[in-house]
């Protein structure tokens, strides 16, 4: 298992963070956003004939989700269309067959979203992940695949790797989850429920539940593709079987790896503009204008293109991130140079993503020389003068990125692993010393 199977433009090892003396001024082009392309491959694979996923994402999360695909049977082929990230992906759905492994990497939405597909195999189907992502939670959605008939072997561990033995269908019906610890549960089972046989009705049972954007996000693609779900209530869902359409569908840019590339005309001055940026969007990342805003950002939008200019500082904030948790890395970035402090909330589960964000955040600032601290549910930062320092990515694309955000301001910070950025931005560096560059 390696920690990235996707190669092309990785840059490997430490990176002495680029710092800026003057407003940087850039447009830039983001390539296309992880949770529209897991998501779009995973329909367009059950779907009533070829499709074609336009300007998807080519990454290490997403090539991971092309070869599970692959190894339960469909067919995915790679068509050039001119795009600069990257070429088009023509799906061809087929009978489920498994019989092999699949190896998740990092990726939560393959981990999250090819499990209850497994379930639809005729063969077994191993499920493991890189070894740094073994600890991230998949108990409810195993307690919620049992209930439902479906047969895993994991050996008593709730966790991976596990080995689903497919039996070619799964009938559905009502079913009890926690997601608590992830939004992907629901959004995993939704996607596949239209196949079952009669459809799901799923129910949420935990307190907490994280990431709507992205749910709604899961419901959107299924509805666009023909696929009728209703919400009886809040945190239950009704999943009609059937078959979703073929279609062509646009992938958006991933809005959420914009963030630090946004928030750099705030942190460096100047200004950063984004192109295709959506009208709607069920993205997270759609949020950032209004965050930005609060933040201090002047923000505008003409035609497709948004425009973040610093105001005149960086305003600390109190906010509940539970929708936008996976934002916090480049927020806390920027609060790291606020003129108050900035308290994020609602975001313990992110404490289980790539790593313990929250531990890892506030350490990273501490070592800088920061004022930060955990709170059960979040953080809380106290904005003081930092110094270079390493910066640990602790295998986390966010992270790292995060790293690159705090050293256009701060000379001497070094990131370890730049390279980590692969998992959804394979070309982080070129994007971003295209950005000082500009
Ligand atoms: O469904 C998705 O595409 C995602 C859902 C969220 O997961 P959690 O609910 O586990 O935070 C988010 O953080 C992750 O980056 C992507
Ligand atoms: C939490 C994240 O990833 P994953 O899809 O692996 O959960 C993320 O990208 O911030």
């Amino acid at each position: 298992m390696s920690a990235n199977r996707y190669s092309p433009a990785r840059v490997q090892g430490a990176y002495a963070a680029p710092t800026v003396d003057e407003p940087v001024h850039a447009e830039l082009t983001i390539p296309g956003s992880k949770s529209l392309t897991n998501r779009e491959l995973i329909i367009a694979a059950i779907a009533d004939g070829p499709g074609r996923l336009i300007a998807p994402l080519h990454s290490d999360d997403s090539a991971r989700m092309v070869d599970a695909l692959r190894a339960l049977g469909v067919g995915i082929e790679e068509v050039d269309a001119g795009h600069e990230f990257g070429p088009d992906l023509v799906v061809t759905p087929a009978k489920l067959v498994g019989g092999q492994t699949v190896d998740c990497g990092q990726a939560g939405t393959v981990m999250r979203f090819i499990a209850p597909l497994a379930g639809l195999a005729a063969n077994d189907v191993h499920i493991t992940a890189h070894e740094t992502a073994l600890h991230r939670p998949m108990g409810g959605l195993i307690s919620a695949l049992r209930d439902l008939g479906v047969d895993i072997d994991d050996e008593g561990t709730w966790a991976l790797p596990f080995t689903i033995r497919g039996h070619g269908r799964i009938r559905g019906g009502r079913v009890e989850i926690d997601a608590s610890a992830s939004s992907q549960f629901v959004s995993g089972l939704l996607l596949a429920a239209p196949r079952f046989d009669v459809g799901l009705h799923l129910v949420h049972t935990g307190e907490h539940l994280p990431s709507l954007p992205h749910i709604d996000m899961t419901i959107e693609a299924l509805s666009r593709r023909g696929i009728r779900i209703e919400r009886p209530a809040v945190g239950e869902w009704l999943v009609e079987a059937g078959v979703p359409r073929a279609k062509e569908i646009a992938i958006e840019p991933d809005l959420s790896n914009a963030a630090p590339f946004l928030a750099a005309a705030l942190v460096a001055g100047g200004s950063v503009s984004i192109t295709g940026w959506p009208a709607h969007s069920t993205q997270p990342g759609a949020l950032l204008p209004e965050i930005l805003q609060a933040m201090g950002a002047h923000v505008g939008r003409h035609g497709g293109t948004l425009t973040v200019r610093a105001g005149s500082g960086i305003r600390g904030l109190d906010m509940d991130l539970s929708a936008a948790s996976e934002l916090t890395p480049t927020l806390v970035g920027l609060a790291a140079f606020a003129d108050s402090p900035t308290t994020i909330r609602g975001i313990g589960h992110i404490r289980l993503h790539e790593t313990d964000r929250i531990a890892a955040l506030v350490g990273n600032l501490r070592a800088l020389g920061g004022e930060a601290e955990e709170l059960s549910d979040g953080l809380r930062i106290t904005p003081v003068p930092l110094h270079g320092g390493g910066w640990a990515a602790h295998h986390d694309h966010r992270m790292a990125t995060t790293g690159a955000l705090i050293g256009l301001r701060v000379p001497g910070v070094e990131i370890d692993d730049i390279g980590t950025t692969a998992k959804t931005l394979p070309e982080f560096t070129m994007l971003w010393e295209r950005m000082l560059r500009s």
